[in-house]
């Protein structure tokens, strides 16, 4: 039986070809240019699978809206190609996460982002470099744990929701890191990150502390990252630290991946009104003063908050994930971008 003209009557190479020219037409911004051009479509059994080099759910939904009429029979399949750099032994990429202001949700995204991009079936790793007020052990509903060492060199990564985590806050009393300047902050935190037995990494999330300071200089000039992420709410004293944020990280040359807007806007539970708390447009603004994408809005919504604080990441909660799935998609889009690692563009 000749499997290649099974469905359509058609040779497989016109087959693979006519479900690239699709997949070449799919107009959405955060798609590098010429992806589709690089994909690899192989016949297996009686289905076309299509390897694509990042994995999202809603991407393969998206896709298959430009193929089904041909083709209903496609498979799309996650095929990560191999990194090869990072400053970190084992860690593809390092994505700082970083805020100018305090208290705009930097550490909330860090983990839902973090337990997104594992759900979708990355190797994730968060380090928290937030050495003023590590927040993840809570976050992660590790509270009151310590490191442990298999060999009294390196500590062992935490595990939870499918993610690694090391933090500050295993290592000592929330209050005696507050207390920590300069130097011996520095020092701490490279500690961390150097003596960390890391597993294999996809990508490694740092929380960094607010601000732009010690830490952020000394992980610039230690940790090779990949590229930052900056969270912000619409507010203007928040949007002004947030830019200040974005000119560090492009003085010291790592790339901004993008602009996160978080508290965006709060859905009434009685009226579904819309309440813009923080006023709108700030992020879309800051970033485009910088001419870095704005990756998200991300609504204020009570349970994330309540989620935060049991330990339980609001994205683990059923269908509570889309909008961090969308951005966890554009954040490797973006990173995609950068490195050429995960995809080579045409
Ligand atoms: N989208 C949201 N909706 C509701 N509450 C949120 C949202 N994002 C964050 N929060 C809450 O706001 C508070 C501050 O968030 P978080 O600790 O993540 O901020 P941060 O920028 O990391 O703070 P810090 O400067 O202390 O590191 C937390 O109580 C968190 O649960």
């Amino acid at each position: 039986m000749n499997l290649t003209k099974l469905f359509t009557g058609k040779d497989l190479s016109e087959q693979k070809n006519q479900i690239r020219d699709r997949l070449k037409s799919v107009n959405n911004k955060w798609f590098p240019k010429g992806i589709f051009g690089q994909i690899e479509i192989e016949q297996k059994g009686k289905r076309l699978v299509v390897s694509l080099p990042f994995e999202s759910a809603t991407v393969s939904t998206f896709l298959a809206e430009y193929v089904n009429d041909i083709y209903p029979h496609v498979e799309y399949v996650y095929k990560p190609t191999v990194g090869n750099h990072s400053s970190v032994s084992g860690v593809k990429s390092i994505v700082a996460v970083a805020s100018g202001k305090g208290g705009v949700g930097k550490s909330t995204v860090t983990t839902n982002l973090a337990v997104t991009l594992a759900k979708l079936g990355h190797k994730v790793g968060v380090l928290d470099a937030d050495i003023y007020g590590p927040s993840m052990p809570m976050m992660f509903g590790l509270e009151g744990e310590s490191v442990t060492t298999k060999d009294e060199k390196t500590m062992e990564p935490h595990v939870k929701f499918d993610v690694a985590l090391n933090s500050i806050g295993f290592l000592i009393p929330k209050d005696k890191a507050a207390i920590w300047r300069g130097p011996m902050a520095s020092r701490a935190l490279m500690q961390v990150v150097n003596e960390t037995n890391w597993p294999e990494l996809d990508i490694l999330l740092v929380d960094m502390p607010p601000g732009t300071g010690d830490i952020q200089l000394t992980m610039s000039e230690n940790v090779k990252c990949d590229g930052a992420l900056i969270v912000t709410t619409p507010q203007n004293v928040a949007l002004a630290d947030a830019e200040k944020g974005i000119e560090m990280f492009q003085k010291v040359a790592t790339p901004v991946l993008g602009v996160v807007e978080n508290m965006s806007q709060f859905v009434c539970d009685n009226c579904g009104h819309i309440h813009h708390l923080f006023g709108t447009g700030g992020g879309e603004k800051c970033a485009s003063n910088h001419n870095v994408p704005l990756l998200a809005e991300l609504p204020l919504n009570p349970l994330v908050r309540s989620s935060g604080d049991s330990g339980v990441p609001f994205v683990m909660s059923e269908n509570e994930d889309k909008e961090y799935q969308q951005l966890a998609f554009s954040l490797m889009m973006q990173l995609s971008k950068q490195t050429q690692q995960i995809i080579t563009l045409a």
